[in-house]
């Protein structure tokens, strides 16, 4: 029986991607990786996928942002959302995984890209390094540290969560939490990183078990 295939997207290093990859060479996840999409082709961690020999394709915002100024608002959203409808289409339309994962992929996803997976029963996870409710969007990292040394929380972590339009409100799938302790943003940082990449192994696990038992 042929292992579920997972898509996973991406926007820069790749760390979380590799673990995934490792973790399914390695049987940990019952799943085999079809694809990486990265939105930036400058990401290294198209390098990764490659050399673990999984196909690759870039889908760049700047591309379809080319040609229209700053302050044509209009137009940059009617290019989004081109952006966001060609990709779904890709991926419904070619790519057909079982699963998708952001691993660090750096763009809102519109209801144009939400709507056609959640017909097609395709569910979305996403890792944030932050805790639910807590620092939603970008720099979670830095905020989360700040917020700890000021004395404003006293943890910190990440999540696996599904993806809904609202950002990084989806349920969650995998909850890891860290003590916020005096230390620098880098030693927080690398504290940080190091349960991501349990967490986004533990949660691909966890949705392909939720897929399963539909
Ligand atoms: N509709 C959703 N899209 C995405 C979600 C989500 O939960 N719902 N999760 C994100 C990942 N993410 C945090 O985990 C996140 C990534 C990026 C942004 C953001 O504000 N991006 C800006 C561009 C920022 C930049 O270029 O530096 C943007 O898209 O305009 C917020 C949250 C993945 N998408
Ligand atoms: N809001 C989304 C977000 O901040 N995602 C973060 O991007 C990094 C990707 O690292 P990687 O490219 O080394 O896997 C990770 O820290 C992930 O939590």
């Amino acid at each position: 029986m042929a292992l579920p295939s997972i898509l996973v997207l991406i926007s820069g290093n790749g760390s979380n991607l590799q673990a995934l990859i490792d973790n399914c060479n390695s049987g940990k996840i019952p799943g085999k990786i079809i694809h990486v999409i990265s939105s930036s082709s400058k990401a290294y961690g198209l390098e990764r996928a490659s050399q673990a020999g999984i196909p690759t394709m870039t889908h760049e915002l700047k591309t379809y942002y080319r040609g229209i100024p700053k302050e044509n608002k209009d137009a940059r959203d009617e290019a989004r959302a081109k952006f966001n409808k060609d990709l779904v289409n890709i991926i419904i339309g070619k790519l057909k995984p079982d699963v998708i994962v952001c691993a660090g992929w750096m763009l809102i996803l519109s209801s144009d890209f939400l709507k056609p997976l959640h017909q097609a029963k395709i569910p979305i996870i996403n890792l944030h390094p932050a805790l639910p409710g807590q620092f939603e969007g970008t720099n979670a990292i830095e905020r989360s540290w700040k917020a700890g040394q000021d004395g404003l929380v006293d943890k910190g972590g990440c999540m696996v969560h599904y993806v809904i339009e609202e950002v990084d409100k989806g349920t969650p799938l995998i909850v890891k939490e860290i003590d916020v302790k005096k230390e620098s943003l880098e030693e927080w940082e690398a504290r940080i990183h190091a349960l991501e990449h349990e967490a986004i192994v533990e949660g691909t696990i966890e949705v392909l078990k939720q897929l399963n038992a539909k």
